[in-house]
């Protein structure tokens, strides 16, 4: 079976960036990528990351799987750009994630929620997710957004991907929820911080070793809202854990290949889930 060539695109940025200017220089930069399977980016990056006080005025409608509409506006929306860029480069996009609005709030009362986008090389919405586990404790996240409630998996090339986002990595369970729903890799889109990227490394390793799939952590540097530095670290895992690519600090491309068969070989070699109680 052919090898899965994936592009994982950490983007650096600051606040100096307006967010239509950065959301076409990263359509540029997922167009570069032309002729590879997968592209994937960070979490939160079109509204500035960690720049919790422009979330409300950043956020944007998206629509669900389907054709994207182009609006004629000026400024492209973030998910029709996107949807363009997928096209062009012909590849499958992991857009990462923004803040989306919605028509009706959710069980909280609130209208936002951190929601990723999967794009397929038709540019069509081929899946949505929306965060589970919102990070902040009192604050960021926890309080001004929704929590999402379904796990999602999608097909991406001969794998079925299990899609989430940053602070879910804290919680196994889901993940486990995502084997058990057939997921045969990861796809990870983050805004990890640098004061804890030794977390970041440790549980993406972690996840990979214990569900023995292949793993894609996308995570974004630079500094947002003044103070809070990303950690870089962008990861890409084998089913037994091993790097395959891994991103220094800054912006950066992993350009990696997955062999769709070595999970199978590698489960076959050491078959730990073939152990599982419960
Ligand atoms: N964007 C996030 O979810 C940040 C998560 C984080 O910083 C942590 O879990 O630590």
């Amino acid at each position: 079976m052919a090898e899965f060539t994936v592009s994982v695109i950490q983007v650096s940025y600051g606040d100096e960036e307006a967010m239509a200017d950065r959301i076409e220089r990263v359509a540029g930069l997922v167009r570069a990528e032309a002729g590879r399977d997968l592209v994937v980016l960070p979490e939160l990056w079109p509204v500035g990351g960690f720049d919790v006080a422009h979330w409300e005025e950043r956020a944007q409608e998206i629509p669900g799987p389907g054709p994207v509409e182009a609006t004629g506006l000026p400024e492209r929306r973030w998910v029709e750009a996107m949807s363009a860029a997928a096209r062009e480069a012909g590849v499958t996009l992991h857009a990462g994630s923004t803040v989306e609005r919605t028509a009706e709030p959710g069980p909280e009362g609130k209208d936002l929620w951190n929601t990723s986008v999967v794009l397929a090389p038709t540019g069509d919405v081929q899946a949505v997710y929306r965060k589970i586990h919102r990070f902040g404790f009192d604050s960021g996240e926890a309080r001004t957004i929704e929590a999402g409630s379904e796990l999602v998996t999608t097909p991406l090339g001969p794998f079925t991907a299990h899609l989430t986002t940053c602070f879910d990595l804290r919680f196994p369970e889901l993940f486990r929820s995502g084997l058990d729903a057939g997921a045969d890799l990861l796809v990870l889109p983050a805004a990890w911080p640098l004061p804890r990227v030794e977390h970041w490394r440790t549980l993406l390793r972690a996840r990979a070793i214990e569900n023995q799939y292949p793993l894609i952590g996308c995570n974004t540097a630079g500094t947002h809202a003044k103070r809070h530095e990303m950690g870089g670290g962008s990861l890409v895992l084998d089913a037994n854990g091993d790097v395959l690519a891994e991103a220094g600090p800054d912006q950066e491309v992993l350009r990696v290949s997955l062999d769709p068969e070595h999970t199978a070989r590698q489960r076959e070699k050491f078959p730990v889930l073939a152990s599982r109680r419960w």
